[in-house]
């Protein structure tokens, strides 16, 4: 199963360049999470920070009892082994054949033999859907098809914890959709805790258990995926609805007049967002053992959650025809 990733009170900033400050959230273990934001909100900073690759100036961030910011350093470089990362491009090398960089971590990092090396590395392409194209160099295949083979090395070293930045960007609209899935998949495959960083407000709506939001510096709310897509925070719902009027500005933060003008000349919400429901893993997968250990932990924090967030999730619940779950008393409390 994968490992609870819990961060404290996180503070980053570069020279006077404050990037955010006392982000405080838990990665449930196992659990997909997003985090969304505009652009150069700092996700990928966040990202690099829980790895210890970035070093906040305030906080921690735990794994396993090791602190990824103040640790001893033998400790994160130990406890980063857990991790399998995919950033943005897939990050591969050029001159290397898709079969020689998935298995670059494997030779790099183990003592292992070239015939288990093979037989990692081919399970793993098989996994993203890559059989055939191991021979082939980066750049004579697709972008969606860099994605994957930046998935799978992210996979070799049979990651607990798994870091996605912005799996979508370059991808069609089709080909994010196969991501989302394979996403998914690989989460009922190996339960690892995931944390995906992007903008895409298909992935966003579809695949995490769990969301959270930078904007302004701040963790605008971390939690289930209920508490985001059913938030009236102006930030949320400018995001959501993918709309110019709100906070976000093209370049910079709105002033107050500006939002007001903006908010008087906008239409009455119609009613609650619409909620899709989560991707469930394809035929033949098994079911995601995250599942379960979710919904105990939703239901267990269902009276402190705002009331439409609670709504959405009784009604998730119900849908899903757990008739052997006895919810809280709902209109009681919040
Ligand atoms: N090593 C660094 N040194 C100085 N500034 C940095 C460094 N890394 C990132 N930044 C700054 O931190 C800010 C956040 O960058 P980051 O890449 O994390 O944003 P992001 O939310 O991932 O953006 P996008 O969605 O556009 O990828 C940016 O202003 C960037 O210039």
């Amino acid at each position: 199963m994968g490992i609870e990733v819990v961060v404290e009170g996180l503070t980053k900033s570069f020279g006077k360049q404050n990037i955010w400050q006392d982000v405080t959230l838990t990665l449930p273990a196992g659990e997909v999470s997003v985090m969304l934001g505009p652009s150069g909100t700092g996700k990928t900073v966040f990202l690099k920070s829980l790895i210890g690759l970035l070093k906040p100036e305030h906080g921690r961030v735990l794994i396993n009892g090791v602190d990824m910011v103040n640790g001893p350093e033998r400790d994160i470089f130990e406890t980063r082994k857990l991790f399998g990362l995919m950033f943005q491009d897939g990050a591969l090398f050029g001159s290397m054949s898709l079969f020689d960089n998935i298995a670059f971590p494997l030779r790099e990092h183990t003592r292992k033999k070239e015939s288990e090396i093979r037989r990692v590395v081919m399970e793993r392409i098989e996994v993203v859907g890559l059989l055939g194209a191991e021979g082939k160099l980066p750049g004579e295949i697709s972008g969606g098809m860099r994605k994957r083979a930046g998935l799978a090395r992210a996979l070799v070293l049979d990651p607990q914890i798994i870091l996605c930045d912005e799996p979508d960007s370059g991808l069609d609209p089709v080909r994010t959709a196969y991501i989302s899935q394979l996403l998914i998949d690989l989460n009922a495959q190996i339960d690892a805790t995931m944390l995906i960083v992007t903008h895409n407000l298909d992935i966003a709506a579809t695949v995490p258990d769990n969301m959270g939001m930078l904007f302004r510096r701040e963790l605008v709310t971390f939690g289930p995926r209920e508490v985001l897509l059913t938030s009236d925070e102006p930030v949320v719902a400018q995001f959501l609805a993918a709309r110019r009027e709100g906070p976000i500005g093209m370049s910079e933060e709105k002033d107050a007049a500006t939002l007001a003008a903006e908010a008087a000349a906008l239409p009455e919400p119609a009613g609650p967002r619409e909620i899709v429901p989560q991707l469930e893993p394809s035929p033949g997968m098994p079911p995601r053992r995250a599942v379960m250990r979710r919904r105990e932990r939703v239901l267990g924090m269902l009276d402190r959650l705002p009331p439409a967030a609670r709504a959405a999730i009784e009604r998730t619940y119900a849908a899903s025809g757990a008739a052997t779950l006895t919810l809280p008393t709902s209109g009681s409390g919040s």
